[in-house]
């Protein structure tokens, strides 16, 4: 089957440096693709390569097999993949309802009779509703942007990107400067995007991104270094290497497995305790 995102030996440089040399990437309809590497590994690059707010110096990018390798952001866009940003634009001086609202607007954008345009309106928003609601962001949809907090907000960015009817998402460092209950909260709504969506994330929070990954690409002096699992990445010698030197680099894998153990552990519990349920009370 095509692979919704093929990249194929993507080079970008910045004059005589080669941020991102060579990378060959293949991620199939509904994967959770991580990308991780140490600092200055070529990932902003790389992502900003893909999205299309930085042009290729070489390779190419397939999207669902067509080469938009020299479409820019915007008809990227169109075509279904979608960037959020570190830091976004978004209407802070109007409603939550009115900037989800304003998304869907602009993916249905058709020239109206004028007699249709009330039903239109209803269904704008209802559907803004529908994508606030799967953003776990319902309770706030009359409140102004400025009175969310930062987690919210990242929370209205997803309602506005699925907005969009994306086929792949790509976030760039999402759980940046959240607090460990946000980023909680980040990981369940993440958890919760439909099957069928492809994501690409960025992420510096490990934990995060063993969490959330079906594969995960160590991106090293601007090169694949290793792809696979995430079970694989972790125990992998070149990856251990790669991420030495960078004074957090081992605790942060020790972090993330005991923020994977710690998980473990509490499924187990909630598991026994659903099987206590399940053997008392049966099926409801
Ligand atoms: N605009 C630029 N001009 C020149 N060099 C750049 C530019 N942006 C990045 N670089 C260089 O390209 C290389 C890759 O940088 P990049 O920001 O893509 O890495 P990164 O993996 O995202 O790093 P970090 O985790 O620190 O954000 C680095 O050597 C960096 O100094």
């Amino acid at each position: 089957m095509t692979p919704l995102l093929e990249l194929r030996g993507l080079t970008r440089s910045y004059g005589s440096l080669t941020a991102v040399d060579g990378v060959d990437l293949t991620i199939p309809r509904g994967e959770r693709h991580a990308l991780i590497g140490p600092n200055g590994a070529g990932k902003s690059t790389l992502f900003a390569t893909v999205a299309g707010t930085l042009r290729a110096s070489g390779g190419s990018v397939l999207l669902s097999g067509q080469d938009i390798t020299s479409l820019p952001e915007a008809d990227r866009a169109r075509r279904g993949m979608v960037r959020t940003y570190q830091h976004s634009s978004l209407f802070l001086d109007c409603s939550v309802l009115d900037n989800v609202a304003l998304a869907v607007q602009r993916v249905h954008r058709v020239a109206h009779r004028f007699d249709r345009a009330a039903r239109r309106f209803r269904h704008t928003e209802a559907e803004a509703r529908r994508h606030l609601d799967s953003a776990g962001l319902s309770g706030r949809t009359g409140d102004k942007v400025s009175a969310l907090s930062h987690g919210e907000r990242r929370q209205l960015e997803v309602a506005m990107v699925l907005a969009t009817e994306p086929s792949l998402v790509m976030f760039d460092e999402p759980t940046a400067g959240m607090s460990a209950a946000e980023t909680e909260r980040f990981v369940a709504l993440m958890e919760r995007l439909p099957e069928d969506l492809t994501v690409l994330i960025v992420e510096h929070d490990l934990d995060v991104v063993f969490r959330l990954a079906d594969r995960v690409t160590v991106l090293h002096l601007g090169r694949v270094l290793a792809s696979g699992p995430p079970a694989a990445i972790r125990t992998d010698e070149a990856v251990q290497r790669a991420y030495l030197g960078s004074a957090r680099t081992e605790d942060l894998f020790a972090e993330a497995e005991a923020g994977i153990e710690a998980e473990a552990e509490a499924e187990a519990g909630t598991e026994a305790e659903a099987g206590t349920e399940a053997g008392t009370g049966g099926p409801r």
